[in-house]
């Protein structure tokens, strides 16, 4: 197919429609323009490939994928609104007529000023059919070459380490459970094969253990430091890409710590060198405001010698190429995750393109027979391959779930979701299970959807709504004479009783989304006459922090809640009831930070969550409301993840299609990028 004649008006009128309609970001089509201005004969074509490049970007996408571009527009591009127009359709499809013949375009040889292979600094890369700006290309090329480096230094690594010693403390770590329960035990694999290594991945579902398998790999390399070095243990830092996602890690490696068999709680010095704090990931680079460099980085190398990540799904490319750059050769990664969760906001999906093959395993003989002489554990015949890759040696999935049994709903929901079995979603919602509910309502009017959004108030042990922590904030208050502390421990019971039940939305817009549902549940709490939202700034309202804020301390994630607190009045210098926003101080200390609203400045109210934000958070009951049509951010991982939300109680509401589950776990996230595409 010729490509049909084009020019760059005819290019420049087309995006800037599609930026009217909400297709394209303003963004997009500056790129072109600037671009453009700066080359002018830039050829049409490439025009629009860049435009689109930059609008893959904004869904987290790191490259424009050409081949996959061409064999379905629509998927490929999922423009958010008109898609299934025909009109739009069409529009779409003449995507794929102007970029037929990209690879007879000549670009790399005739638009040499624009776009090269790889050595030439221009702002645009063709990697096959991968079309990058060059700085993500050049993240994927410098996460890929970090992780190579630290595959290839595990080898010394393995030669430190005492194989006596490393075997007895293991065995102790991890007894056999004298059952006759013979199932692999991959939770010691994964400590084995992560101690000898200096970059390592352990993946699996919500409760399959990784955090009590990093504690315990902590406790085993700290053990083996005070037997080599006594005089110097190991420096072990912490972090996760949020701050909700920290805190709740320090939770439970808090957890974890405490479980630790008795030869690690008698061992005073042992088990204090197994660090509980948690930091996020900007906070460990040293953040810089309005800077994407870090104050650590290759010449300022983290003081480090154990690095362990938790939900590493929520780390983009960028932040992945700043923390292996930053890090010290010596030092060892540890990352955490769940693989089939959905990846980070930003482009990139680094974990789940580095785990995409950990279901199979993919060992090599060489490395299965290490582990049985390490850990007496047999890996599976089925998980071996000859033809492993290096990095199939570094991942471990955790295969067991040791927090939902076989009575929970959540649990067994979660697997047929992830496996997109429609036939056991369906006997899981006929057999009937405590811990799940499913609500079918004709619209948002119906009034079972108030009962959700409330709760069931005044019974014990039944799933929690919003009034739970509406209730507390007027049942508890402090009289406005009493101390700090007493209004410090109000709010820690407030955020304490907010966490316990939180609504997610699969969309952000609309009003199935959050900005309605926002609405929605303010009208129905003013008619309750439980807030009272004549300003903006009432007490209860709940707001979510959107954007790293340093100088006040908060991180984006964090939710804090407006409560009424003890202000002087200017003029007779009196206390007076005013507002201030309390958030849990991030050490997990329990204080509280009083923030005066006015200084915040990227915040949102957060009666609903996007499924997305949620990431990181668990909370005892969770709502998942879905809209009643498909929408292309409805797929697989987002169910997945808003189902493992729910830690107790799990409702998921459909709103006028109750088919949609099946419907959205039959499409799955495709990221395009490149990173390892070449080895695997
Ligand atoms: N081998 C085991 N035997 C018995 N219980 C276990 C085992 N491993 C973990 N558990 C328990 O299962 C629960 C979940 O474990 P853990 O918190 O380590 O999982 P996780 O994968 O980190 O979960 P999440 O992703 O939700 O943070 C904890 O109560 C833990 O004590």
């Amino acid at each position: 197919m010729s490509t049909p004649a084009t020019n760059p008006q005819e290019i420049l009128a087309l995006l800037e429609s599609w930026v009217t309609r909400g297709w394209l970001r303003e963004l997009d089509l500056a790129l072109v323009r600037f671009l453009k201005t700066e080359v002018p004969a830039m050829d049409p074509v490439l025009m629009l490939a860049t435009a689109l490049v930059s609008h893959q970007l904004g869904r987290g996408h790191v490259c424009l994928d050409l081949d996959n571009l061409l064999s379905d527009p629509c998927t490929a591009l999922s423009l958010p609104s008109g898609q299934n127009e025909p009109s739009a359709r069409k529009e779409i499809q003449h995507i794929s007529v102007l970029l037929a013949d990209w690879k007879a375009s000549g670009w790399l040889t005739q638009q040499t000023e624009l776009i090269s292979k790889d050595e030439r600094n221009t702002p645009l890369v063709l990697a096959g059919p991968r079309l990058y700006l060059r700085r993500y290309w050049r993240y994927e090329r410098q996460v890929e070459a970090a992780i190579y480096q630290r595959l290839t230094s595990s080898q010394q690594i393995v030669s430190q380490l005492p194989e006596i010693e490393f075997k007895d403390k293991l065995n102790a770590l991890f007894p056999p459970s004298g059952t006759t329960y013979t199932q692999t035990d991959w939770q010691k694999i994964a400590c084995a094969l992560a101690a000898r290594s200096a970059f390592s991945i352990i993946t699996g579902g919500p409760g399959t253990g990784k955090t009590t398998t990093v504690v315990r790999l902590l406790a085993l390399l700290q053990s083996i430091a005070l037997i080599q070095h006594p005089e110097c243990l190991l420096k072990i830092c912490l972090a996760a890409p949020t701050g909700k996602a920290a805190a709740r890690l320090k939770e439970s490696i808090t957890g974890a710590i405490d479980k630790l068999p008795a030869f690690i709680q008698d061992d005073t010095t042992l088990k204090t060198s197994i660090p509980s704090n948690v930091t996020t990931l900007h906070r460990l680079l040293g953040s810089r405001p309005d800077s994407r460099l870090f104050r650590h980085d290759a010449r300022h190398p983290l003081p480090l010698d154990v690095l362990v990540i938790d939900e590493g799904s929520m780390i983009d490319l960028e932040m992945m190429a700043a923390v292996l750059l930053a890090l010290p050769p010596h030092a060892r990664l540890v990352i955490l995750g769940d693989k089939d969760q959905l990846a980070s906001v930003e482009a990139g999906s680094v974990l789940g393109a580095l785990c995409h093959r950990a279901q199979q395993g993919h060992f090599q003989p060489e490395t299965a027979q290490w582990v049985e002489t390490a850990t007496g554990e047999k890996i599976d015949p089925v998980l071996l391959d000859t033809n492993g890759l290096p990095l199939d040696q570094h991942i471990v999935m955790l295969r067991t779930n040791w927090r939902f049994d076989a009575a929970s709903g959540i649990g067994q929901l979660a697997r047929a979701v992830n496996t997109a079995d429609s036939e056991t979603i369906r006997t899981i919602w006929m057999q009937g299970y405590d811990d799940l509910f499913r609500h079918n309502l004709p619209d948002l009017e119906d009034s079972r959807l108030a009962t959700i959004l409330l709760g069931q108030s005044g019974e014990k042990d039944t799933p929690q709504g919003i009034a739970g922590y509406l209730g507390i904030i007027k049942a508890e208050r402090p009289p406005l004479d009493a101390e700090k502390v007493a209004f410090d421990a109000w709010a820690h019971q407030v955020l304490q009783s907010h966490g316990r039940f939180q609504l997610l939305c699969a969309l952000r817009n609309g009003p199935f989304g959050v900005s309605g549902m926002n609405q929605h549940i303010e009208a129905l709490l003013a008619r309750h006459q439980l807030i009272k939202p004549g300003s903006i700034w009432y007490e209860g309202r709940p707001v979510l922090v959107t954007r790293n804020d340093y100088a006040l301390g908060l991180m984006n994630g964090d939710i804090g809640i407006a409560l009424s607190y003890p202000t002087p009045n200017r003029t007779t210098g009196k206390l007076e009831w005013g507002i201030r926003v309390a958030f849990a101080r991030g050490n997990g200390s329990g204080g509280i930070h009083w923030v005066l609203p006015s200084r915040l400045l990227s915040i949102e109210t957060v009666f609903a969550l996007t499924v997305h934000k949620s990431q990181g958070s668990e909370f005892e009951h969770c709502a998942l409301l879905l809209p009643p049509e498909l929408n292309p951010v409805l797929t697989r991982e987002l169910i997945y993840t808003g189902i493992t939300r729910g830690k107790r109680w799990l409702s998921i509401i459909c709103t006028g299609n109750s088919n949609i589950i099946d419907q959205a776990v039959s499409r799955t996230v495709q990221r395009s990028g490149g990173l390892f595409a070449g080895s695997s």
